[in-house]
């Protein structure tokens, strides 16, 4: 797996993202890839909780456990019952698919029906920066962002026995794509017309600002085959309830 401390780099004054020099400051906040509102810095989710590549896989501290959250990783009633005394399974299962293919909604309902914790690391970004992802990316640009949720990726990935959903772009990373392949991913598939109407206006999420059909297109074209590549199981989602796919995750598992 690699080293949670990778983002970091931008601060070195190379700013792999092209977008963020050592140096420049953009409104305010970004200094050499530094989120400066004093509530997080590039690579380092800073609930207070979990830092970046700090999971603290199976270990209860009372008052951390949160759905969704940073510091969710405990194990609970599920897990890999074959793994050697001590060992880390990472997550029951992780959820990828594009925006508004139901990630977030059916992780929540899967871990109820596991007895799990569900985690999901754009929540872990968002309490970590203590700011939504729009703001986030309007503050910081996204390749801020994606330093943040690699980290957040990274961390939640050594949590034990979570139901773990994903943000739509997580799998863009090649590094993401590779710590993925030791783990049960199911790809929750949906249409581009079922996830407009189910994203909205797209107005919580920056990437599909615009014409929301155009863009999550363009991002599908783009992205499918790497969903593919990383999953276990597909699972379409038209049509279809939560509970319904949650259910079919479940059999899945087995
Ligand atoms: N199977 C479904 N049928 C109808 N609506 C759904 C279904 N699954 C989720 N939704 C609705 O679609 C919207 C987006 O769902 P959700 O936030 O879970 O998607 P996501 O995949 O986590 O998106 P993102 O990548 O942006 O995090 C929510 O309003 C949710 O209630
Ligand atoms: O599809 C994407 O790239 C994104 C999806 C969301 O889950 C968030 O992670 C963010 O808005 C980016
Ligand atoms: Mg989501």
């Amino acid at each position: 797996m690699s080293d949670a401390s990778v983002p970091g780099d931008a601060r070195s004054g190379e700013a792999r993202s092209g977008e963020v020099r050592s140096g420049e400051v953009r409104s305010g906040e970004v200094r050499s890839g530094e989120v400066r509102s004093g509530e997080v810095r590039s690579g380092e989710v800073r609930s207070g909780e979990v830092r970046s590549g700090e999971a603290h896989s199976g270990e209860a501290r009372s008052g951390e456990a949160r759905s969704g959250g940073a510091g969710s990783g405990e194990a609970r009633s599920v897990g890999d019952p074959s793994a050697p005394a001590g060992a880390s399974a990472g997550p029951v299962v992780v959820l990828v698919g594009p925006p508004g293919s139901g990630k977030s909604t059916v992780a929540e309902l899967l871990s109820a029906k596991l007895g799990a914790v569900h985690r999901d690391t754009d929540t872990d970004v968002e309490t970590g920066a203590g700011k939504p992802i729009s703001d986030i990316f309007v503050d910081s640009g996204e390749p801020v962002f994606r330093e943040l949720e690699r980290a957040a990726i990274v961390a939640a990935l050594k949590a034990d026995g979570v139901v773990l959903s994903l943000g739509g772009g997580a799998i863009l990373d090649a590094d993401t794509r590779a710590d993925l392949a030791g783990h049960t991913v199911v790809f929750l598939d949906v249409s581009i017309g079922e996830a407009a109407k189910r994203v909205g206006l797209g107005v919580a999420r920056p990437l599909l600002l615009g014409n929301v059909r155009t863009q999550l297109k363009n991002l599908m074209d783009a992205r499918r085959p790497l969903y593919a590549e990383v999953a276990k199981h597909t699972v379409t989602t038209d049509g279809r309830s939560p509970e319904e796919i949650a259910r079919e995750i479940v059999e899945h598992l087995g």
